[in-house]
């Protein structure tokens, strides 16, 4: 029989004398999230466990103004914990850090800026050590992977705005983190923009190899880009409801899923706990 135990490091794992690195990058313990209102304090999140693989593709739904926003802005380091604890790779987060990118809905470009110059501001702060036309090369291989090579020195205010989206997925690639949050990326786009860049999504991600964590409103979404669908309860005091594993392949295309049985099935069991 395998004999495991526990080194002080919770991510590694010494089996039969062996030592493992264990599989969780994101770690959410006993999570609690607290607004103060006029009304009194406002309990958004409690008792919220989770725990997110490295290279795993999660993504999250639950109901309108259940905590969704602010779970991610916590891991994110930008928005306070108010009891509990978030790691990555076991360390305890103190805040914002270029181990997690993060993808908004709007992406906040700087208008008067060009998409390299955009892209090349986060690079410079966590790449300062190195040459100019390295931090250039690493902007314009990520503006290219999103389908801008022919867009380096537009300023963003002429971009549309999946073309600044597209801008948004090159710059938090670009800083190489090991974990990509995403808020509703693609929630302002329309069906043809969102399709393309789910695509361009999962291929950087997937040649990447990094976890990402995604927020989305749209099942159908959920179903094709996640390793793991997480249900979120409604507030107040969310947690996590319920975890639904995709066992798709990889890669996935939107036709063969459509037409895969179990994809009923999955919609059914997402579209039932939303609705309850
Ligand atoms: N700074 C704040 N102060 C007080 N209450 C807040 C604050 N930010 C969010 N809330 C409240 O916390 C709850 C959760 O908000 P949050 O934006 O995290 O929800 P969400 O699930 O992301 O919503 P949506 O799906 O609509 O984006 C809501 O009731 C919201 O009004």
């Amino acid at each position: 029989m395998a004999l495991k135990t526990q080194h002080k490091r919770p991510d590694i794992i010494i089996e039969n004398g062996i030592q493992y690195t264990s599989k969780v990058m994101l770690d959410l313990n006993d999570l609690k999230k607290v607004y103060p209102t006029p009304n009194g304090d406002y309990v958004v999140l409690e008792n919220l466990n989770l725990q997110i693989m490295k290279e795993e593709f999660v993504t999250i739904i639950g109901h309108s103004g259940c905590g969704k926003t602010t779970m991610l802005s916590m891991i994110a380091g930008l928005n306070p914990i108010s009891g509990g604890s978030i790691s990555v790779l076991s360390n305890p987060i103190k805040g914002p850090g270029p181990d997690r990118g993060v993808i908004f809905q709007s992406p906040s470009l700087m208008p008067w800026l060009t998409t390299l110059e955009n892209v090349m501001l986060g690079v410079r702060q966590v790449f300062p050590h190195a040459k100019k036309k390295e931090r250039e090369d690493i902007c314009k291989y990520y503006l290219s992977k999103v389908g801008l090579d022919g867009s380096f020195h537009k300023k963003a205010s002429e971009l549309s705005q999946g073309m600044q989206q597209r801008v948004g997925i090159a710059r938090a690639f670009a800083i190489k983190p090991k974990v990509l949050l995403l808020d509703e990326p693609f929630g302002m786009l329309d069906s043809l923009t969102r399709g393309e860049l789910q695509d361009v999504l999962i291929e950087i991600w997937n040649k990447e190899k990094i976890t990402a964590v995604m927020i989305t409103h749209d099942v159908d979404e959920a179903i094709f880009l996640a390793d793991r669908v997480v249900m979120m309860t409604s507030g107040p005091s969310a947690k996590i409801g319920d975890i639904l594993d995709i066992d798709f392949q990889r890669p996935r295309s939107r036709k063969s899923i459509i037409e895969h049985d179990d994809y009923y099935k999955y919609r059914k069991h997402l579209i039932d706990f939303l609705e309850h």
